[in-house]
This record gives structure tokens, sequence and C-alpha cells, in this order.
């Protein structure tokens, strides 16, 4: 037995410093990259890596490479060359799509070509499990282990990192009480909490529904503006009620209130989207400004809980084609898409069209 932390605790250790703006070290067999997520990297650090005298890369998504006008040499990821001269605000502008169109990047972005780009792809996906912006400044170490040791920060094994990272997080249920709702009195509340020491998910479970037959079910998302603040740019708050409202008039039902915030970029990132849908980008354009895929969210989740819940067979409440395809994928029967049509507004008009049209959503 040891106290040492394990790979899954070692990366939510990771997480959590870029998230904080401390470096963290990838380890593979080439010797290891040091780390820095882009919207958090000080002035001081980024003169400490300046001073190391070391080739230096802001690893940014194909998607915001688009944007940028950068080749993206490694298709979904591009490596761009950090210039020597080089500032915080530079790695900012590049990184975050906020400015795009008052002061657009100068000048072509260099981009590295060749070589193995595996810890900047890592780095990536740190950078967006962090639900910080997709960016990172990554430079090659000769010996990863000596220098986190050197440096104190935490050394992450790639190798092993990589895969663990795209397998789903085994989910304890933590607790269960009832909670009697306007919707329905014969309410409980589960949570689950994932091994991976990210956020908790809920699931609702209105009166006993009969396992046998198929389930009515919800995979909500969790959405702050909608959900709690009655934002009319968006069907949420409207869809989550009616949900709730349909399961206790047919007396049972299942609602997974999933917290991936902004299709899974979390609130803050959501609200960059917002900025940039201000400036007169549709809801899928901002995703890729700043460097996500339309929808981030893994559904696998959701199946999951269904799943710890005893329910495989469902009717399913959505507008969502894919969230049936991925639930159909990982085991759980949909007998059923039950539509979900509420909450339509003059100010999310065009994006409940942007989802049908860009993302198959049925009107
Ligand atoms: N990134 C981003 N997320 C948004 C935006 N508007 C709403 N969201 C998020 O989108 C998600 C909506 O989730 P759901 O209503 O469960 O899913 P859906 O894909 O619309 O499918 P159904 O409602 O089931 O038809 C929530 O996580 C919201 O926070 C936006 O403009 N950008
Ligand atoms: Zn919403």
């Amino acid at each position: 037995m040891s106290f040492a932390p394990d790979l899954t605790e070692t990366l939510a250790r990771a997480r959590s410093d870029l998230r904080m703006g401390v470096p963290v070290v990838l380890a593979d067999a080439g010797g290891g990259a040091l780390v820095m997520a882009a919207e958090t990297l000080s002035e001081p650090r980024l003169a400490e890596v300046r001073a190391l005298d070391l080739p230096v890369d802001l690893a940014i998504t194909g998607r915001r490479a688009q944007t940028l006008k950068a080749r993206a040499y490694d298709g979904d990821i591009a490596r761009v060359i950090l210039p020597p001269d080089a500032t915080r605000a530079w790695v900012e502008a590049v990184a975050d799509p906020a400015d795009d169109l008052r002061s657009p990047m100068k000048g072509p972005l260099a981009t590295r070509r060749g070589g193995d780009c595996g810890l900047h792809r890592l780095a990536l996906t740190l950078t967006k499990s962090a639900r910080i912006l997709p960016a990172a400044i990554v430079v090659p170490l000769e010996d990863g282990a000596a220098f986190a040791a050197a440096h104190r920060l935490t050394l992450v094994d790639a190798a092993a990192a990589a895969p663990h990272l795209l397998r789903l997080s085994p989910l304890e249920h933590v607790v269960t009480a009832r909670v009697p709702l306007r919707a329905a009195e014969n309410a409980r509340l589960h949570i689950f909490r994932p091994e991976d020491g990210s956020e908790e998910h809920y699931a609702i479970e209105i009166g006993r529904p009969d396992r046998d037959a198929p389930v009515l079910a919800r995979l909500h998302s969790a959405c702050f503006t909608g959900d709690l603040l009655g934002s009319l740019k968006c069907d949420c708050g409207p869809q989550l009620n009616a949900a709730l409202n349909q399961m206790g008039q047919e007396g049972a039902g299942v609602l997974l209130y999933l917290n991936q915030e902004g299709r899974g970029i979390g609130l803050a990132n959501k609200m960059r989207a917002y900025a940039l849908q201000d400036q007169g980008f549709d809801t899928v354009e901002a995703n890729h400004r700043l460097g996500f895929e339309d929808d981030e969210r893994d559904f696998r989740l959701g199946a999951a809980m269904l799943e710890a819940l005893g329910v495989t067979t469902v009717r399913l409440l959505t507008n969502n084609p894919a969230k049936i395809a991925r639930m159909r994928d990982s085991g759980i029967e949909v007998t059923e898409r039950v539509p979900l049509k509420v909450g339509e507004t003059r100010f999310n008009h065009h994006y409940l069209l942007t989802k049908a049209q860009k993302s198959g959503h049925l009107l």
C-alpha cells in the first residue's frame, strides 16, 4: 500500500494545477514536456519559460487554428511556434477569440510540422477537462521526471494518461433522499460522484418506474443561465420543467441532471461563446472559434447512470437524435423519442434554428 497518488488522482491534480496557472510535466519515453495552460499563464512564468532557452510551442486545436488561418499539420491540433518576443497578451490573443474582430492577429502564425505531437494533444485534452480555453504552452524536456522533481511539479505518465482520459470515469452512487417537487411530490434525488474528481451528476427519480417497461427519461445538461436564471437565450429552463411535469403527470420517470454546462465546455467558456454570439456568430461557430467542437459532452455518462438505477429501456424526451444514438451505442434501448418542444422566444429562435440546421436537431 502506497500513499502516493495513482494515475486518476494525479490527473485530477494536473487539471487543478492548470486551472491555477501551475505548470505540470508530462513524461514520455522521449523525455517529456512542461505544460502550462494559456488561459492562466502569468507573465513571470512566461519569462521563466523563455529563460529555459528551449523551443516553445503554443498548442491549439485544429478548430482554433482554422479561425486563425494557421496550418494545422497534425489535423486536430496545431503547434504554433512561440515567437521570441511573444508576450502574455500575444498568447492570450491566440488562445482567446474575444478580440479576433477588433484586433486580428497580424501575419501568418508559424506552425510546427513533423515530429511527435502526442504531448501537445494530451495537454489540450487536459485543458478541456479543466474547463478552460483549449490552448497550452508546451516545452520539450530532456528528462521530465527530473524537472518535475526539481520544481515540485505534478508529473503525469503520458503513455498511461492518454488512454485513461478516453474512458468514462466510474461513478459512485453517494446518496439518495426524498425531495418533494412541485411537479411530483414522490420524487427522489440520487447523487453520483465520478472517481476522477470531476463534478457530481444527479438523477431525479419520479415515482417508482417499472424497470420491466420502457421508462420515460430525459438527459438534461446543466444550463445555469436557462435552468436557474430564466435566460431567454435558450430553451433549457422550460424543457427542464416540462420534462419533470410530464413525469409527474405520468407518475413515473427519470431525469438525469448532467453537469455538462455549455455542452461540456463549462460556464466560463459558454459565456465566452455568448460574447461571440453578440459579435454575430451562431452557437456552433462560437464554439469552433473558441477551439471546441460543437458538442463536447460525453453521453456515456447518462447511460452509466441509467444502468446504475437499473433502467435499460427508455422513452427518451429529446429533440436531439445524437442523444438517442449515443444511448443506443452504450447499450440503452430507446423504444421511442418523445419530443420536447417548449420555450421558444424571440431571443432563442435563431439558436434553435441553428441547432436544427447544423446539429441535426428535430424541429
Ligand atoms: N456552448 C454552448 N452551450 C450552450 C449554448 N446554449 C445552451 N448551451 C448548453 O447546451 C446544453 C443544452 O442541453 P440539452 O437541452 O440537454 O440538450 P440538447 O442537445 O439541446 O437536446 P434536447 O434538449 O434533448 O433536444 C446545456 O448544457 C446548455 O448550457 C451555447 O450557445 N453555447
Ligand atoms: Zn440553456
